[in-house]
C-alpha cells in the first residue's frame, strides 16, 4: 500500500494563520471533520514508523498542551497497540488539554500507557517524537522546555517532529533559542512557509508531507503567495533548446562591475551566466581587470574602461546590444562606480542589481523601471533604512518591504532556500520576493540574468535561479564541500541544468 506521506513536497506554502483559518472548511469540502484529521495525522506518523523506523524499539514521545499533543497521544496509542515500547512524557499537565487533544490523551490512558510528567532517569531511546508545539507556537521557549530539548538534541536517538519542530514560528521561520532540532519533520495538510527558509529549514531536518486527504481541497480554497519550486516543477520549467539554435537566439547579458583590484566577483557572475546558458555574455569592467576576467574563459567578451566620461558612446553601444544588464559585482562605490550606476538607469530592459549597486541604491532616489534586486541580509538592512519597523529576523517581511519600497522584484539571499514569494507574475514594477540559499551571491545574479535573457517566464527565471543556486549550494554542503567555492557550485549547476 502507498505510504500516507511523501518526500515530494507540494509547490505552494502558506502561513500558520491560513492553515488555522481554513483547515475546517477544507476538511468539510473533503467530507471530513477535524477529529478525523487528527486520526489521519497519527496514522501518517504511524505509517512512517512502519516504513522507515521499523527497527525502532524504544520510542520516547513528548506531548504538549494543544492539538499537536493530540497527534502525539494518538500516535503513542497506535505504537503501543502495535507492540512497540513507548515512553510518553507530558511536558505540560494533561489537565490543560481540551477537545480532540483531551480525547486523544484519554485514549492513550485507556490503552494502558503510563503518561509521565518528566523524563525518566534511566533510558535509551531509538526515536524521540516531539509533539509539544505545532503551528500554534510563537515567542520564546521556557527554561524547562529548553533544558528538555537540549537533552533531546544531544541524545543519539533519531528526532522526529510532528507538523512543525517546537520553537519554530511556522509563518515567519523565526527560530526560538533552544528549539528542538529535528532529523525528520512530518508536516500535515499544507507546507508552512517559515519552515522552508532561513535557519528554520535546517531545524526541520528532512521535511516530509502528509496530505491527510485534504491538501487538495485546502489548495483549492486558499491562495498562496509563496511558491516552493520542487524538482519536478523545476524540470517542467527548464528551457528546451532546439538542436539547431545558435548563440544570438539565447540571450545577451552585459555584466557591469569589477572596479580596480576587484576582478573576482564580476568574473564569478559572468561565468555563472555563461554556465547557465546565456548565448552571449559581455563584461564591462575596469581596464586593469580585462586580462584577469578573460583568463581561461575565452567565451566572455570583456571590455575595459578607465572612466565613464571618456567612454560614453562605447558604454551606450554595449548597453544597446544587451537584453539584460547585471550591475554591482565588485563595482565599488567611488566615482567610477557611481558613474556606471547612474548610467545603468538608461538601460532599456531588466536590470539585475546586486552587491555595491544595492549599496548605491540605498542612498539614491533613482529607481529602475524593471529590476531584480538580490540583497543579502546586510544589504537588505541598508536598503530598508526608511522602513525601520521591519523585523529583520522575518525574511518574508524583509522581502515584502523591499519589494514595496523599491517597487521591484527582490531575491533575499541567505541560508535556507528554494522559496519564492510571488505577488504577481509580471516582473515589471511588482514581481516577486524570493529567499535564496547560502553564499555565492555573484553566482546567483549571473544565473538570474542568464535565465531572463533566455526568455523564460520572468517570474520563473527568479524562482528557477533561486532553485538552481539553492539546490547546488545544498548539494555541495551535503557532499561535504564545507568551504564552498564557486567551482563547486558550478559543478552542481551543470548537473542540475543538464
Ligand atoms: N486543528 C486540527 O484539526 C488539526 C490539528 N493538527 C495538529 O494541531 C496542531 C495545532 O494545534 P494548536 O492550534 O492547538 O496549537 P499547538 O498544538 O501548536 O499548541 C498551541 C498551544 O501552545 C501555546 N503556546 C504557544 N506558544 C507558546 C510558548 N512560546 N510557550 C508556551 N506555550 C505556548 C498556545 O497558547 C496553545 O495553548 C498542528 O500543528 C497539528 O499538529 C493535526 O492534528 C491535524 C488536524
Ligand atoms: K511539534
Amino acid at each position: 500500500m502507498a505510504a500516507k506521506y511523501t518526500a515530494n513536497l507540494p509547490q505552494f506554502a502558506y502561513t500558520a494563520q491560513q492553515v488555522r483559518d481554513n483547515e475546517a472548511s477544507a476538511a468539510q469540502l473533503a467530507g471530513l471533520n477535524l477529529s478525523q484529521l487528527m486520526v489521519r495525522a497519527a496514522d501518517a506518523l504511524f505509517d512512517l514508523f512502519d516504513h522507515e523506523l521499523v527497527n525502532a524499539e524504544h520510542i520516547l514521545i513528548l506531548a504538549g498542551k494543544g492539538n499537536n499533543a493530540g497527534d502525539a497521544y494518538l500516535l503513542a496509542e497506535l505504537l503501543h497497540r502495535a507492540g512497540r515500547k513507548v515512553t510518553i512524557v507530558a511536558v505540560f499537565s494533561p489537565s490543560l488539554l481540551a477537545g480532540d487533544a483531551l480525547r486523544a490523551y484519554q485514549r492513550a490512558d485507556a490503552a494502558g500507557l503510563n503518561v509521565l510528567s518528566e523524563l525518566p532517569k534511566q533510558h535509551s531511546f531509538d526515536v524521540i517524537v516531539e509533539g509539544v508545539f505545532g503551528i500554534g507556537f510563537s515567542g520564546k521557549l521556557s527554561g524547562s522546555l529548553k533544558s528538555i530539548f537540549a537533552y533531546c538534541n544531544k541524545d543519539a536517538a533519531l528526532r522526529l517532529s510532528i507538523d512543525v519542530p517546537s520553537g519554530i514560528e511556522a509563518s515567519t521561520g523565526i527560530v526560538a533559542d533552544g528549539a528542538f532540532l529535528a532529523d525528520i519533520t512530518l508536516t500535515f495538510i499544507a507546507l508552512k512557509q517559515g519552515m522552508l527558509t532561513g535557519s528554520a529549514k535546517q531545524v526541520c531536518g528532512k521535511l516530509l508531507f502528509a496530505p491527510l486527504g485534504v491538501a487538495e481541497a485546502f489548495s483549492k480554497i486558499v491562495n498562496s503567495t509563496v511558491s516552493y519550486v520542487s524538482h519536478s516543477a523545476f524540470m517542467a520549467m527548464r528551457l528546451r533548446r532546439a538542436h539547431d539554435c545558435y548563440k544570438n537566439q539565447c540571450g545577451h547579458v552585459l555584466l557591469v562591475g569589477g572596479n580596480k583590484g576587484m576582478a573576482g566577483a564580476i568574473r564569478l557572475a559572468s561565468e555563472a551566466c555563461l554556465r547557465s546558458g546565456a548565448g552571449l555574455v559581455s563584461v564591462l569592467t575596469h581596464t586593469d581587470n580585462v586580462a584577469m576576467v578573460q583568463q581561461g574563459r575565452y567565451e566572455l567578451m570583456v571590455h575595459g574602461i578607465e572612466t565613464v566620461e571618456s567612454s560614453r558612446e562605447y558604454v551606450g553601444a554595449l548597453f544597446a546590444k544587451a537584453d539584460v544588464l547585471v550591475i554591482g559585482p565588485g563595482l565599488g562605490q567611488d566615482n567610477w562606480a557611481k558613474a556606471l550606476f547612474d548610467k545603468s538607469f538608461n538601460f532599456d530592459g531588466i536590470v539585475v542589481c546586486d552587491a555595491d549597486a544595492l549599496n548605491l541604491s540605498a542612498v539614491s532616489s533613482l529607481r529602475y523601471k524593471q529590476a531584480v534586486m538580490t540583497p543579502h541580509m546586510g544589504e537588505a538592512r541598508r536598503l530598508l533604512t526608511k522602513s525601520n519597523t521591519v523585523d529583520m529576523s522575518n525574511r518574508f517581511d524583509v522581502a515584502a518591504h523591499l519589494q514595496r519600497d523599491y517597487d521591484t522584484t527582490v531575491v533575499v539571499k541567505g541560508p535556507g532556500s528554494l522559496v519564492c514569494q510571488q505577488t504577481r507574475m509580471n516582473i515589471n514594477r511588482s514581481g516577486s520576493s524570493a529567499m535564496a540559499s547560502a553564499g555565492m551571491g555573484d553566482v546567483l545574479s549571473g544565473i538570474i540574468a542568464s535565465l531572463i535573457a533566455q526568455g523564460m517566464e520572468k517570474f520563473a527565471a527568479t524562482s528557477l535561479a533561486v532553485y538552481i543556486h539553492g539546490l547546488a549550494a545544498e548539494r555541495a554542503a551535503v557532499e561535504g564541500e564545507k568551504g564552498l567555492l564557486a567551482g563547486d557550485l558550478f559543478k552542481h549547476i551543470r548537473d542540475l541544468l543538464g
